[in-house]
């Protein structure tokens, strides 16, 4: 059971040619069937345990588990209606030896174990499957889901039919789109890895802890990378920018636009057309608080004409061309509404449709939400989960920001410098525990740092 950080993300079609490729399948059901067995052991101590089995491969699975966990002591029973229609699920069922209960009159059991569709869901589940199974959930102390909660699908996590909430899922091989993108992966719980011997691949990934530059002996506060946040209408949500910069580790940041006060360590001077002509400025943060008025334009302008590397948040993707060439390295940061303005309706699931917006924008694009996808033009994506959901909160988007110029000026790459941005948003959200305000997430990012 490993924790998924860093791991592929495998579509359903990726995933079976992984399985393919690794020989024997019986073998494979049972070496599946086996590392569920052993994890739904160690998280049911003693309780009994009833397993849900479908007609498919992941009820294969399911009596797999069921025949190795009665044969290691524990209290297993199985309820199904279909029967098997696979030849491995049949093999299965076959050499599960004790009974087969109804799922509609199946009495619950403490731990309730899902085993009734995985990667082969094509349709809703039937009215009188989905009853029984929220009626065994709620009715368990601990849900565990094998591969993923039956009702969701896999590739781009919608749900043809809502699952009950599950306290664990247990991936084979590897997580799926349907564990990271909502709403299906708020059905899934902590999801955990089961490694069955498939060796997996792919350019999709969980977003993994950052290596971060950290300062040394000969640092000084312009190698740390100096950060330049261009104000606007707003001074507040570029305030919030530019401190977010400076505690993601920026050596120094300066703010151009109106505004005084703390922290006094902010370098603070008025926009100008001139302002950005500074060769030490390693990172440009436009677009929040800019407004969308009179010269906010000129302003984009200046940002993009500069060939600083550029940050691109909020009011500036309202006014951006995303297909007007741009010679400097570039984040956008939009959420699911700047992203539709920007690219119009979304094809595919979310990690397709930021892919294919990254390739066209010709940008990273950090497209937010409690699932936040990053893509790099080179077909490159991470994908965030399981952030706060407190996150939900006006100015975070600007941390944001401001955090990815500082990693932006620190030197990072602009993949890497995005996704060490929303690693640090998000455990600093972690840290802030509940109802936090952005200017404290902004603070927590020197705590995680
Ligand atoms: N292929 C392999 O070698 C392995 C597959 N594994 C398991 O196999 C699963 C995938 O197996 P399958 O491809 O058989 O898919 P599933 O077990 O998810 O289900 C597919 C079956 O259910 C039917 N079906 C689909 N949606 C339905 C619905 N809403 N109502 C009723 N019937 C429905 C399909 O016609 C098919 O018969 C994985 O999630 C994983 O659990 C593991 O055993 C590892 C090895
Ligand atoms: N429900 C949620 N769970 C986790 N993170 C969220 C959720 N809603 C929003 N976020 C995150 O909060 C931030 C909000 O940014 P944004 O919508 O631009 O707000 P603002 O412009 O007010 O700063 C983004 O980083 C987004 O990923
Ligand atoms: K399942």
């Amino acid at each position: 059971m490993t924790p998924i950080d860093g791991y592929p993300i495998l579509t359903t079609a990726a995933m079976r040619a992984a399985e393919e490729a690794c020989g024997d399948p019986a073998m494979l059901m049972e070496r599946a069937g086996a590392a569920v067995a052993a994890a739904v052991g160690r998280l049911a101590g003693g309780s009994a345990i009833l397993i849900l089995c479908g007609p498919g491969n992941n009820g294969g699975d399911g009596y797999v588990a069921a025949r190795l966990m009665t044969a290691a002591g524990h209290a297993v029973r199985v309820a199904a209606d279909d029967e098997p229609r696979s030849a491995l699920a049949i093999d299965a069922r076959r050499r599960w030896t004790g009974p087969v209960e109804p799922l509609g009159t199946a009495l619950p059991a403490p731990i309730l174990v899902d085993a009734l569709f995985g990667t082969g869901l094509t349709r809703p589940l039937e009215n009188r499957t989905a009853a029984a199974l929220h009626r065994l959930a709620d009715a368990a102390s601990l849900r565990i889901a094998i591969d993923l909660p039956s009702g969701v699908a896999t590739d781009d996590g919608t749900v043809p039919t809502m699952p009950p909430r599950f306290d664990v899922t247990l991936a084979l091989a590897a997580p799926k789109p349907a564990h990271l993108l909502q709403p299906a992966a708020r059905q899934a719980g902590r999801v955990r890895v089961l490694d069955i011997g498939v060796p997996v691949t792919g350019d999709a990934h969980v977003l993994a802890r950052p290596v971060l530059p950290d300062p040394g002996p000969e640092s000084h506060k312009y190698s740390r990378g100096m950060v330049a946040v261009v104000g606007g209408d707003m001074a507040g949500a570029a305030e919030l920018a530019s401190l977010a910069a400076m505690r993601a580790g920026a050596g120094y940041v300066l703010y151009l636009g109106e505004g005084q006060g703390p922290p006094h360590g902010l370098v603070r001077r008025r926009w100008s057309p001139d302002a950005l002509d500074d060769p030490r400025i390693g990172a440009v943060v436009i677009g929040p608080g800019l407004g969308r008025g009179d010269g906010t334009g000129a302003r984009l302008a200046t940002a993009i004409g500069s060939g600083h590397e550029l940050v691109i948040d909020g009011d500036a993707l309202r006014l951006l061309d995303v297909d007007a060439p741009r010679t400097a390295t570039t984040i956008l940061t939009p959420h699911a509404g700047e992203f539709a303005h920007l690219f119009g309706k979304a094809w595919g699931s979310k990690i397709d449709a930021t892919r294919m917006a990254a390739r066209r924008a010709d940008a990273v694009i950090v497209h937010k939400g409690a699932d936040t996808v990053i893509a790099a033009p080179d077909g490159r994506v991470a994908v965030s989960a399981g952030s706060s959901d407190w996150l939900s909160a006006a100015g975070t988007g600007d941390v944001l920001a401001g955090a990815a110029g500082a990693m932006l000026a620190a030197g990072l790459p602009p993949f890497e410098a995005a996704g060490a941005a929303v690693w640090l948003h998000r455990a600093a959200a972690a840290v802030c525990g509940r109802s936090f305000i952005a200017d404290d997430l902004a603070a927590a990012l020197s705590r995680v740092r």
